[in-house]
């Protein structure tokens, strides 16, 4: 007797520890829907206590609140595994899977549930679907932004450029590294999507990050992405970062001069290795991306003043492009000037045009911001002008101002004779005087003339 007392306590220790090696939670009731064991991963799932349960029949359990959805009823109708969902008192999402347990005679004499917690799967997939949308969303903003470039057209008609085009389409048909060159608003951006779009990259993603737009201590996280928990405010799920969603395709490093140093050193084995890790990661991830670099400052200047690696700059200059200022390509600026002046007559339901004068004082400008600055001009003024032709004496002052070769005598201008160019020079001299100082009288002072002739000479070139 004694003997069996202590087989059974034996069995019943021995069959609560094997349900403790369980991973999910194991709920036992016999067929009468009493509970006869759960164990501890149970107790966590569920929130409920051993004590609680055992003993006790389902129903009651269920009428009290304890469960939502139960397996016993349905197992013990159909003799069959069941599969229920259930959110838990501990507010975990479960899956049960409901087995019975027959006896000798071919009855039920158990029912056991495996719970198993879906609360972080369902994380997990929900972080993964987040992931995948945000990479197609790119893609589709990258998409879009192909096609509006797309319709865009790209002017290139002087000679420097034309060459410059010529090395691109070799370059771009390799997979090297590119350096481009050139001062602010020159067009290098263009140039890089140039590089992407005939590149067998073509259909794959085209992502730019402006270094200089970017603080310091964000740029490796855009870059490389972080992990969930990585530092305070992150994304509990984690990000993934540029590179990751230029997978295939290309990632411009607009303005790479302002790239932090400590950042350079992961760039570097980013490019050289394709490699990186997730900020607050030490999984190595594996991309397949084409670097193309631009910057306005010189960066081998950067390099001897230490501000720029030079393991890198070397990397970077695999094939360099620099692109020549707008100045140093007069040839385009015509071009550019009369397809932006249609591009926003059109946009603006506008008409218009420029004097031959007034182009070739665009011509003589100097075009600091080169093409940005030459298609801002020409949008600001298509915007605050009604349809009209302007003349020279429209510019605003500061570009007169800049203009050092606009009274130039243009001996080319066959048609006039000496006295109209003299009457030309004139004209716009005035026009810029009074302008400059603010009345004909004050201008009439500054050029050292008489008030009668200033107010003769404004009305034979209708100046007022
Ligand atoms: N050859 C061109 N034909 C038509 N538009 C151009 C051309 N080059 C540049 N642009 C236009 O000029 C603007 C400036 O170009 P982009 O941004 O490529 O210059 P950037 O050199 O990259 O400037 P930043 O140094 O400021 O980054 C853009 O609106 C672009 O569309």
């Amino acid at each position: 007797m004694l003997n069996n007392l202590w087989i059974n306590s034996y069995l019943g220790r021995l069959h609560q520890e094997v349900l403790e090696l369980f991973s999910e939670g194991i709920y036992v009731t016999n067929a009468d829907g009493k509970t006869l064991a759960v164990n501890s991963m149970y107790e966590k799932l569920t929130g409920l206590n051993r004590e609680d349960l055992v003993g006790r029949l389902v129903f009651e359990l269920q009428e009290e609140g304890n469960f939502d959805v139960l397996t016993y009823p349905e197992v013990i109708a159909t003799g069959k595994k069941v599969t229920t969902m259930q959110t838990t008192k501990a507010n975990k999402n479960v899956l049960c899977n409901g087995y019975p347990i027959f006896n000798e005679e071919g009855k039920i004499s158990l029912v056991i549930t495996f719970v198993r917690d879906l609360t972080l799967v369902n994380q997990l997939k929900e972080q993964i679907m987040d992931q995948q949308f945000m990479i197609e969303k790119y893609r589709e903003v990258n998409n879009q932004r192909k096609k509006e470039f797309d319709q865009g057209t790209t002017i290139i008609k002087s000679a420097p450029m034309v060459q410059l085009m010529e090395k691109l389409t070799l370059i771009a048909n390799t997979d090297a590294t590119v350096l481009i060159l050139g001062e602010t608003g020159v067009g290098k951006g263009v140039l890089a999507q140039k590089i992407h779009e005939k590149s067998m990259r073509s259909k794959e993603p085209f992502l730019k990050i402006d270094c200089s737009a970017i603080p310091e201590n964000l740029i490796e996280s855009e870059l490389f992405g972080y992990d969930s928990g990585a530092f305070s405010g992150a994304n509990k799920k984690g990000k993934a970062g540029l590179l990751e969603m230029a997978d295939k395709g290309t990632i411009l490093l607009d303005e790479i001069g302002d790239m932090p140093l400590q950042m350079q050193v992961k760039l570097l084995r980013a490019i050289q290795d394709q490699e990186f890790m997730r900020v607050g990661s030490t999984k190595i991830r594996k991309v397949d991306v084409r670097f193309i670099a631009a910057t306005n400052s010189d960066l081998a200047e950067e390099v001897i003043k230490g501000k720029f690696r030079s393991d890198l700059f070397y990397r970077l200059c695999v094939a360099v492009l620099n692109i020549p200022s707008l100045r140093e390509r007069k040839d385009d600026i015509l071009e550019l000037v009369n397809f932006f002046l249609d591009k926003y007559n059109h946009k603006y339901h506008k008409n218009v045009s420029f004097t031959e004068q007034f182009e070739k004082a665009l011509l003589s400008y100097k075009w600091p911001g080169n093409v940005r600055e030459l298609e801002n001009f020409i949008q600001g003024f298509v915007v605050s002008h009604e349809n009209d032709i302007f003349d020279i004496g429209d510019l605003p002052q500061h570009m007169l101002t800049d203009t050092a070769e606009l009274y130039n005598i243009d001996f080319q201008d066959a048609d006039k004779s000496l006295n109209e160019m003299v009457g030309d020079y004139e004209k716009n001299l005035l026009k810029k005087a009074i302008e400059t100082y603010g009345s004909a009288d004050k201008a009439a002072e500054a050029l050292k003339i008489d008030r009668s002739t200033i107010f003769r000479k404004i009305k034979k070139y209708d100046l007022a």
